[in-house]
């Protein structure tokens, strides 16, 4: 139905404007799915996923693909993260909307960055996890401000949040509401719902592609170890087949589902480092699988 991508500079009302969003959302329409990602949901810290620039380059292939998967025409998918750079990153989630012919708009909290530096500080005193300075400091000279003239900055709804707070009921957000959950109609010329080209198919099925197999059949793999282990009432399950023609799984020990998960992000992560400096990630699940299989029977040895 619909992608709405956030942006702003680091600590300055992202979150809350997208909670504030999703609600009024929900309170328009009960039957609405709207979904919010961001990196918490991914279980990604926010001083791990910006300290240098691969592990960026990283998160920002870990949350494109996720918004690939989810982005659908029953949903509105809210990306709740920094999307600073237009050409890199804006320029891609809008390319992913027109692959998957849905709504767009960019919803950009304008809040100067000595108010978020000082927002960020007062982060600490709340107990809430901050950004280390020197990565707030490059963050915010990095920031590319969203221009309304560029389709992928378009439509821009504003808040300014030092100035008029961020609340639910605020005209803006309102607005935002109202483009997204507008009926279309011939008659209907101020909402746009972006048409897939060659282009822009071509876009989804190449680097996305690789990272939305790799989750999906690493996820595959994870399940069939989950399963395994609890038919074998938590003891260590050995030769676990993922399928024809791949390696079976042997761990040594039994391996709970919080381990696996932290096995399969680095394994993840590490699948995607490679990647900048050599081949890309496997596009296929089998690849995808005997890698993963791999990695674990070498990690899990003990
Ligand atoms: N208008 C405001 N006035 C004062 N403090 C605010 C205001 N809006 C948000 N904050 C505070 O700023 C902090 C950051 O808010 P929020 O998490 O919404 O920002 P964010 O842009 O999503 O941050 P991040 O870049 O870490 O994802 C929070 O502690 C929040 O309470």
């Amino acid at each position: 139905m619909a992608l709405v991508v956030m942006c702003g500079q680091p600590c300055s009302g992202k979150s809350t404007a997208a909670a504030c969003l999703a609600a009024a959302l929900r309170s328009s329409s009960t039957d609405l799915t709207v979904r919010i990602i961001d990196e918490s949901s991914l279980h990604l810290g926010r001083n791990d996923s910006y300290k240098d620039m691969v592990v960026e380059k990283n998160l920002r292939g870990v949350l494109r693909s996720e918004v690939d998967r989810s982005v659908s025409r029953d949903s509105i998918i809210i990306v709740d993260s920094l999307n600073n750079i237009k050409q890199g990153y804006r320029y891609e989630l809008w390319c992913l909307a027109r692959a998957s012919g849905v709504r767009y708009c960019v919803l950009f909290c304008d809040t100067e960055v000595e108010h978020c530096r000082e927002w960020n500080s007062n982060r600490q005193e709340k107990g809430e996890p901050t950004y280390d300075s020197n990565i707030f400091e490059d963050l915010g000279r990095r920031f590319e401000k969203p221009d309304r003239r560029n389709r992928w900055d378009s439509p821009l709804f504003e808040l300014f949040p030092s100035r008029d707070g961020i609340v639910e009921t605020a005209p803006v957000i309102a607005e935002a509401v109202s483009y997204l959950t507008k009926k279309v109609d011939s008659k209907t010329r101020d909402v746009k719902v972006l048409q897939p080209t060659i282009a822009t198919q071509t876009v989804r099925t190449t680097e996305s592609n690789s990272l939305y197999e790799m989750d999906k059949a690493t996820q595959e793999v994870v399940n069939a170890i989950v399963e395994a282990q609890s038919c074998g009432l938590g003891l260590p399950v050995n030769k676990i087949s993922v399928g024809p023609n791949l390696p079976t799984i042997n761990l040594q020990r039994s391996v709970g589902l919080p381990e696996l998960r932290s096995l399969r992000r680095t394994f993840i992560k590490l699948a995607g480092q490679y990647s900048l400096s050599g081949p890309p990630p496997p596009t296929d699940a089998d690849s995808a699988k005997r890698m993963f299989v791999d990695y674990l029977n070498r990690e899990v040895s003990a």
